[in-house]
């Protein structure tokens, strides 16, 4: 049991340290950060994988903690986070905010002894720039919030690969790209659908600032450059023709749902359906992407299916 902030006594669940780390949306993360670990070339001990996962998982959740003890009065003015641990008054802020900082560095610590100091450095750069540079500098003052601040969930799979690899090459790096480009059209297709949410905590997310048509056209915007870059593993013969035609499928089934999202010219009375299908699909596309490459990447190495 623990006071709150509003001096009341309630139970804090060991859920509620788990729903601080954000298990759902951290799903992807971490399911990019595998992918990016057996795509490398080379040799990891399974053990070593499994630490360097481990990392990943837990400094993003310390990331995601932060983030949720910086944010609390804001989580407490929008419907879709009001029941969060903190702003329901589940958990004092101190707890919040010291479960974050011990995650954080415990997994950048454990990843720099057990795995390498780059890839340590690297957790350590996403941490900070997810819960620091997105959280605290840009989400409160700029549209482009999320463009710049997606960087920080772009990093996992580079994390992997060098936890494998050791340095960083052009193909982490566009896997890099690929996750910078495809968070824009994620985003924001739900943000189209919460934007009464943002507006009423003061939060200037795109369809708030520049309004929803604008939004709608750099959904656009953003899903035709993603799709070069989704193929670009092949341009650079980091993947293979499985990668290719599975990168090719997705995009296009991207695009196409993106196109009535972003050529909407009206408010639409349809409850948003093409958003909400655009949003859903956002996720299940990163999910195949990352898959297929790795398929592709355990039969060219290995010759699995063989
Ligand atoms: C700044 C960038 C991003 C923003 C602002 C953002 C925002 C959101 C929001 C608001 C949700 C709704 C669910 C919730 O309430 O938490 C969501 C869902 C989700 N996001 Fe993102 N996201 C970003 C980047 C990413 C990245 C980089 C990934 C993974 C690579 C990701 C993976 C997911 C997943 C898997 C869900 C679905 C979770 C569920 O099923 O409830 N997001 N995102
Ligand atoms: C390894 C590592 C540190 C990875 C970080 C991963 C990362 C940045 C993921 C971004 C996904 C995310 C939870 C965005 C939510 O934005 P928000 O916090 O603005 O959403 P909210 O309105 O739901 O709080």
């Amino acid at each position: 049991m623990i006071t709150n902030n509003h001096g009341l006594i309630l139970p804090t669940h060991w859920r509620d340290f788990l729903s601080l780390t954000k298990p759902r949306v951290m799903t992807l993360v971490v399911f990019t950060g595998i992918c990016g670990l057996l795509a490398a070339p080379g040799t990891i001990h399974p053990f070593i994988a499994f630490v360097a996962i481990l990392c990943i998982a837990v400094g993003a959740g310390g990331a995601a903690a932060l983030n949720q003890w910086y944010e609390a009065e804001i989580d407490a003015g929008m419907k879709r986070t009001a029941q969060r641990p903190l702003p329901a008054g589940r958990m004092d802020q101190a707890s919040a905010r010291d479960f974050g900082i011990i995650l954080s560095a415990g997994s950048v610590m454990v990843m720099g002894l057990g795995v390498g100091w780059l890839a340590a450095v690297l957790l350590a750069v996403s941490i900070v720039y997810y819960a620091v540079v997105y959280t605290i500098w840009l989400k409160p003052r700029t549209p482009q919030n999320i463009v710049v601040g997606g960087g920080a969930g772009a990093f996992p799979p580079l994390i992997g690969w060098v936890a494998v690899t050791g340095d960083v090459t052009l193909m982490p790096l566009v896997l890099f790209a690929i996750i910078f480009l495809w968070t824009p059209p994620h985003f924001w297709a739900l943000a189209l659908f919460v934007k009464s949410d943002y507006a009423n905590v003061g939060i200037p997310m795109m369809p708030v600032v520049a309004g929803e048509m604008a939004t709608r056209r750099q959904i656009l915007a953003y899903t035709v450059i993603l799709t070069p870059m989704a193929l670009m593993p092949w341009f650079i013969g980091g993947a293979g023709l499985i990668y290719l035609s599975g990168a090719a499928v997705l995009s296009l089934l991207f695009f196409a749902l993106a196109l009535p999202v972003g050529l909407r010219t009206s408010s639409p009375e349809d409850g948003m359906r093409p958003e909400k299908r655009l949003f859903a699909f956002s996720i299940v596309y990163l999910f195949a992407l990352f898959g297929i490459l790795v398929l592709d990447r355990l039969i060219a190495y290995h010759g699995v299916l063989r």
